[in-house]
């Protein structure tokens, strides 16, 4: 994926993959734009099912994308959603992103319109189990 955006064109891309979302059931369509620390760029969408929990979210669509592309430092995230209330990772997104985050990674929460909120990945998941707590 295209290397080097600014923060426009990321909220372009977060909106673009929203746009792009499958939600036939709940109608609640999330966009994520990964802006790695190499400045490689991926994005992802939230794919729901007839199944209804093998759903999956937008953030792991964007890992997914990013990880295929051999890359693995998250230094921006953006999440956007569509409505008033703000749309921050669910638990098992803030897990998703630990693994792939660091002490800078910042969690930018966002509508159409642009960022609303910004996170540190503490304040978003304090006290966390990350890959470090395996490395004996
Ligand atoms: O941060 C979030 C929160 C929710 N969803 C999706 C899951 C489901 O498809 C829909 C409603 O929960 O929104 C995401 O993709 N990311
Ligand atoms: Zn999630």
């Amino acid at each position: 994926m295209k290397a080097n955006m600014n923060q426009h064109e990321l909220l372009a891309l977060a909106h673009s993959a929203m746009d792009n979302a499958y939600v036939p059931y709940s109608n609640f369509r999330v966009g994520a734009a990964i802006e790695t620390e190499s400045g490689e760029v991926f994005s992802g969408c939230n794919v729901e099912n007839a199944s209804y929990p093998e759903g999956t979210c937008a953030e792991a669509g964007a890992i997914s994308s990013m990880v295929r592309a051999g890359e693995s430092k998250i230094r921006h995230i953006y999440v956007m959603g569509m409505g008033d209330e703000l749309v921050t990772p669910c638990g098992g997104c803030r897990q998703r992103i630990r693994e792939f985050a660091t002490a800078e990674t910042e969690i930018h929460i966002c509508s159409p319109d642009g960022v609303r909120k910004t996170f540190l990945m503490n304040d978003l998941l304090p006290f966390s189990f990350g890959p470090d707590n395996l490395a004996v």
